[in-house]
């Protein structure tokens, strides 16, 4: 994995995104050294698990198992979300970065804030920029827009009709929508998609969770009991998540570009659609045993359809390092603008996640201390691909993990 080279958070200057479309040569702010850190595997090297989550045939939960355990992540087919509204989606999401920058600078996250436009959280740790730009929404996408443009709200107004998009061609010229109730007449909003999608993917981000906790030698009952936040109530609030959009341009020269830095997810799971553009890539660890350590980055075939999933950090604690958060990066293409949207799924932020106690047992104490969503952000807005070792118990020697 690429290493951060800063132990403390970079400023980076430039406020201002470069303007990727106009860009001929990568240029020094963007160029990465050290893109070839590993190996990429040849396609016919191992791949990344496909699993049919509508498979009546019955071993689901040991592929899962071995997905999780061997890789921390896997593509689901057959999970009931319609193609049509990952279609949209991806219809809004490319809306949505087509705005001109100066719209998009209007919605820019705050620097104490988790929504809104810019560059990945995590850029602040690589002296490099990233070639990339971001949307992360927190919260109901439609007092998103509210907040973000109160007088008129592009996320209302680009509708998104048979995945058909305005091109920034268009949209630089289309009249500023006067008044957000002022909609054409037709079809659904982005913001009404962009809540569609959040409900599918709470959906399924519940069933994948229960399944998983199954398959770690939960029954149902304890699955639901344990956490509260998946069981059928919802009495505890449910789980919480956040939607992220990402865009990757294309881009002159990908050898030295990276779309996402090298990072594992602080989130139970994360579900991730990256549309038929190949760039998702996760690093297989082969030959494990403490000394010998050899790792390839392997790419994740974009399949119709599929959903990939990631187990994040999060879900390593709960499962006391039984299943382990993935290590992903996304790279760049010559010819395609690639867009993805990922559903960063976590507990109530009230939750303190820890180890499952039918996990932990004689001989394997409890390897990491509990920790809430909240606060592990933070600690991971800090210490970025250390924070996982820093909530660890003391006790435990770091050879355990
Ligand atoms: C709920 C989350 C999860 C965050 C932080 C916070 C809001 C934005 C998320 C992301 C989204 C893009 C990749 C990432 C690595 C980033 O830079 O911002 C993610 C990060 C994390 O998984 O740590
Ligand atoms: O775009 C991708 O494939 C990866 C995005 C990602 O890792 C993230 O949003 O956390
Ligand atoms: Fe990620």
């Amino acid at each position: 994995m690429i290493m951060p080279t800063a132990s403390e958070p970079i400023r980076h200057h430039h406020a201002h995104p470069i303007d990727f479309e106009s860009v001929r040569e990568v240029p020094d702010s963007h160029a990465w050294p050290d893109l070839h850190d590993h190996p990429t595997a040849s396609a016919q090297g191992a791949a990344v698990p496909v699993i049919d989550l509508s498979a009546t045939a019955t071993n689901v939960l040991e592929q899962l198992a071995r997905a999780c355990e061997s890789w921390g992540a896997f593509q689901v087919t057959g999970h009931g979300v319609p193609t049509g509204l990952l279609r949209r989606v991806e219809a809004a999401a490319r809306g949505l970065f087509a705005l001109p920058t100066n719209r998009k600078l209007e919605a820019a996250r705050p620097d104490d804030g988790v929504s809104g436009y810019g560059r990945a959280r995590i850029s602040c740790f690589f002296p490099k920029l990233m070639w990339s730009e971001g949307f992360t929404i927190a919260g109901s996408p439609l007092d998103h827009a509210r907040t973000l443009w109160p007088d008129d709200d592009p996320l209302a107004f680009w509708y998104v009709h048979d995945a058909r998009v305005p091109t920034p061609h268009v949209l630089h010229h289309l009249p500023r929508p006067s008044n957000a109730a002022e909609k054409p007449c037709c079809d659904t909003s982005c913001s009404d998609v962009i809540e569609e999608y959040k409900e599918e993917m709470k959906q399924l981000a519940r069933k994948l969770m229960r399944m998983m906790l199954v398959s770690l030698g939960l029954t149902v009952a304890e699955a639901e009991g344990k956490t509260g936040w998946i069981g059928p109530s919802e009495e505890a609030g449910g789980m919480s998540a956040v939607l992220q959009f990402n865009s990757y341009p294309v881009c002159p020269d990908p050898d030295r570009a990276m779309g996402m830095a090298a990072h594992t997810d602080s989130t139970l799971l994360t579900l991730l659609f990256q549309s038929n553009t190949s760039g998702l890539q996760v690093l297989q660890v082969v030959g494990d045993n403490g000394r010998d350590r050899t790792a390839r980055w392997v790419t994740v075939p974009p399949m119709p359809g599929a959903l990939i999933v990631n187990v994040g950090d999060l879900f390593q604690i709960l499962s006391n390092g039984r299943y382990r958060s993935v290590v992903h990066r996304a790279v760049v293409s010559r010819t395609s603008h690639r867009v993805s949207v990922a559903y960063m799924c976590g507990p109530p932020a009230a939750s303190k996640v820890e180890p499952i106690g039918k996990l932990v047992g004689p001989g394997c104490g409890p390897v990491y201390r509990p920790v809430t969503w909240p606060e592990y952000l933070s600690v991971k807005g800090k210490l970025f691909d250390k924070a996982l070792a820093s909530v660890m118990r003391t006790e435990v020697s770091l050879e355990r993990i």
